[in-house]
């Protein structure tokens, strides 16, 4: 049931909407910088009711919030232990696609699956031989979860392919070091084209609605592995925000650099919905750290306002 809106949500939705202009869209990814920095959308699902705010169906890259499901498909297919063995689970304070602790730390295993090295790891780590089978996997598990094949925007990852120098050479490093499984340019490619899957603010907040309610009637993935992930979200998903997003918003998120950002909530209260929630957000305005300034402050606004923080 589509719900009608509050003049609260309305109003939170207006105030986090004139914060636009304070960040501006990514540009290392030349056709991420022609995005319109002033669309801003919310999508909040529930089981009994979705809300909409703003243009919630625009279509935008999931970046680096594809690292979430790439980890939940991988690890559904290799084990926690197998994984574990090429990717650890640990914040790092870093950019999210820094190398120093490749070189700095032995034996240079990437620190957690939320960074580009962990999540190049991961995408060799995804069943199949080829970029496009590895894709399939997480393809088919996004079109049993959203009911439609999202698509991949070529346009955007070509635009990435060429200028990802600085992926490849986390890679190659990678692969240097043993934690890359197969060939280097097919696990570059593959997570490349993850990051470019096309998706709407009503399906990020589908995708949330199913982390919180820890899988429930969609495809599977083991309670376990959904557990990881959301702590994964709450330790590493904001970038090296996430512990800021922690203390001051205290909801497991996870953002990229397209301006989306899909949140979770176990059990809360946003003015028709209760139980598990899902947020989905997205304007393309980021701010220095990578993330989207009018999604975190609207997120920020519902935390406050609906006591959503899990501490
Ligand atoms: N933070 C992000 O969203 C990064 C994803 C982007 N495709 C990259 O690898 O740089």
């Amino acid at each position: 049931m589509q719900q009608e809106l509050t003049n609260k949500l309305q109003q939170l939705y207006e105030d986090a909407l004139s914060t636009c202009q304070q960040g501006s869209p990514a540009d290392y990814i030349p056709a991420l910088a022609k995005a319109n920095a002033q669309l801003f959308a919310v999508s909040i699902a529930s089981q009994q009711l979705t809300t909409q705010l703003g243009d919630s169906t625009e279509r935008f890259t999931l970046q680096s919030i594809v690292k979430v499901i790439s980890f939940m498909v991988a690890t559904e297919a290799r084990g926690v232990e197998e994984v574990m063995h090429y990717v650890d689970l640990e914040p790092t304070g870093d950019a999210f696609n820094s190398m120093i602790r490749l070189e700095s730390s032995k034996p240079g295993k990437p620190f957690n699956p939320m960074i580009n090295a962990g999540a190049i790891t991961i995408a060799s780590l995804l069943h199949g031989t080829t970029p496009n089978e590895k894709v399939d996997t997480v393809l088919d598990f996004l079109e049993q979860l959203l009911h439609k094949r999202p698509s991949i925007n070529g346009e955007v990852f070509l635009s990435e392919f060429d200028t990802a120098h600085r992926n490849r050479a986390i890679a190659y490093h990678l692969k240097a070091n043993g934690f890359i499984v197969g060939d280097v340019e097919t696990a570059l490619k593959a997570y490349l084209l993850l990051c470019s899957i096309e998706v709407t603010t009503q399906d990020l907040a589908k995708m949330g609605l199913f982390l919180a309610t820890d899988g429930e009637g969609a495809p599977f993935i083991s309670p376990h592995i959904l557990k990881i992930t959301k702590a994964l979200m709450m330790t590493c998903g904001m970038y090296n925000a996430s512990g800021k997003v922690a203390a001051f918003i205290g909801i497991p998120a996870k953002s990229g650099v397209s301006g989306g950002v899909l949140a979770c909530l176990k059990d809360a209260t946003i003015e028709g919905h209760h139980g598990a929630i899902g947020i989905g957000l997205f304007s393309p305005a980021i701010d220095d750290v990578g993330n989207s300034v009018a999604s975190m402050h609207m997120l920020k606004q519902l935390a406050d306002h609906y006591h959503l923080s899990y501490f």
